[in-house]
């Protein structure tokens, strides 16, 4: 198993965007690539993993409002984005307890930051903060679990790319 510690470093040579897992990745939230996706990008700042957005019209639930939904895509997107960061590891989510003290508000910037609160072989738990305005519109404790190489190939349907091996246990 990687031994990072939980902290401060991000891992060598991991860029932090979608493009590090290649023209595989289709990922809605992280791909370079995706047509429609929110397309993030990610840097570290001290121990927190941070992703930068400005919500569209066109992610409103309410009006003027970002949709639950989306945040919490954000939100889970940098949760995971801080264990490929900070472990070189890769998790699926597995819980969440979330609460959202206040309305992200669409066409103004909205800032993800995940931490890392505690990692053990299977199980990463992360503290995942929304923030706008410098205030915290959603809050959320999330589990990740890591998988090994031939857990994550049943999940995922087939045989892993090679280069996605490393993020497995
Ligand atoms: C390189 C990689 C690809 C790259 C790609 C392209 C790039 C992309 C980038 C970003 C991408 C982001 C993406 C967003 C992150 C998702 O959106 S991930 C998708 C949403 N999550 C899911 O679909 C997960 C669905 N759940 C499952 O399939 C299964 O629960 C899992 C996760 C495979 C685990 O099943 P399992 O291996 O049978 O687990 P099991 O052995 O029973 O338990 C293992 C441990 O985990 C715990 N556990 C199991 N399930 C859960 C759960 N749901 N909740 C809490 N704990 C659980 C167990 O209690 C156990 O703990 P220990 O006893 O070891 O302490």
């Amino acid at each position: 198993m990687h031994q990072h510690p939980i902290g401060t470093t991000p891992h060598p040579g991991t860029r932090l965007d979608g493009s590090l897992f290649g023209p595989q990745n289709r990922c809605f939230a992280c791909s370079p690539d995706h047509p429609t996706g929110l397309r993030l990008k990610f840097h570290v700042e001290g121990d927190e993993v941070v992703t930068n957005f400005t919500p569209a019209r066109s992610h409103e639930g309410a009006p003027g409002v970002m949709h639950g939904g989306l945040v919490t895509t954000v939100a889970d997107e940098v949760g995971v984005w801080a264990l490929i960061a900070l472990l070189g590891k890769f998790g699926f989510t597995g819980t969440m307890n979330t609460r959202f003290p206040r309305p992200v508000r669409v066409e103004r910037e909205v800032q993800g930051r995940a931490k890392i609160t505690s990692k053990s072989t299977r199980i990463v738990h992360a503290q995942i903060r929304m923030v706008q305005d410098g205030a915290d519109c959603f809050t959320s404790t999330m589990s990740f679990i890591l998988l090994n190489q031939k857990g994550a190939e049943t999940m995922l349907g087939g045989p892993l790319p090679e280069g996605w091996k490393k993020y497995f246990r």
